[in-house]
């Protein structure tokens, strides 16, 4: 299906960056460069900032949305945020399984799958992160890896609520680095995405999925990585911490 059919979608993940003033300020000062964009520009922030970066977002076309969240709607689990929590204060967008969490926090599949099954029954939008590592690249497995971690992360995930389901393609071995894969390499997993799509849930799903891509995008690189047929957008780190840089990405997923 014609890429143009289907909903461009870029996300800044702000990661552990910002407190709520300076989440006002970047939100503020990112609002006007991407008033007239062709895409939905999202902005994912630490749980601390939404109150304040939804404030500074309201009247613009900035959504803010969160970098996790947990599976139980509520109890003994400190330190944790329920996806109704989020809910509640206008959040309704979600990153889950970022490779920094698998990485660093204990995140697997298995929780991976949990999470965003907590998130869509709350009614959210998930931006689903999947990627291989360096080692596994260099191993040959990437498809295979990508494959898995897709399919168990939609286990149980109807093609209705597919539909609120963004996959994001980010190569751990990419993500900080400032190495890029090159634009064939995210066309190319990408594309294996949404051929696992397609076996799971038929062409129509297949072609609708937005698939991002994430891992040292900026404002040079993007128009190429935007442009690859199964490229659908980005997950954008660094970048969505610099205002001009994150609109120029904007400008590039609107042209793309
Ligand atoms: O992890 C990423 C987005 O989720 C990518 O981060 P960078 O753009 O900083 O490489």
């Amino acid at each position: 299906m014609n890429k143009s059919l289907r909903k461009a979608v870029i996300a800044g993940n702000w990661k552990m960056n910002k407190t709520p003033t300076e989440a006002k300020e970047l939100i503020a000062a990112i609002a006007p460069l991407v008033k007239d964009a062709g895409c939905d520009v999202v902005a994912c922030t630490p749980f601390v900032d939404l109150s304040s970066a939804q404030e500074a977002a309201e009247g613009t076309n900035i959504q803010i949305g969160a970098e996790n969240c947990h599976w139980e709607k509520s109890g003994a689990y400190t330190g944790e945020i329920s996806a109704d929590m989020l809910v509640s204060m206008g959040v309704k967008i979600v990153i889950i399984g970022h490779s920094e969490r698998r990485q660093y926090f204990g995140e697997t599949d298995v929780t991976v799958q949990k999470r965003v099954r907590a998130a869509l029954d709350a009614g959210m939008t998930v931006i689903l992160c999947v990627g291989e590592t360096l080692e596994q690249r260099e191993q040959g497995i990437t498809s295979e890896l990508v494959a898995m971690q897709t399919k168990i992360a939609l286990g149980g995930v109807s093609a209705e609520e597919l539909k609120r389901v963004v996959i994001a393609y980010e190569p751990v071995w990419a993500i900080g680095t400032g190495k890029t894969a090159t634009a064939e390499q995210a066309n190319e997993v990408c594309h294996t995405i949404r051929e696992v799509i397609c076996e799971l849930y038929g062409k129509a799903s297949a072609d609708g999925i937005t698939i991002q891509y994430g891992g040292s995008m900026n404002a040079a690189n993007a128009a190429e990585l935007l442009a690859q047929p199964d490229v659908d957008g980005g997950l954008i780190g660094g970048a969505s911490l610099k205002p001009n840089d994150f609109a120029v990405i904007v400008e590039a997923a609107t042209k793309g």
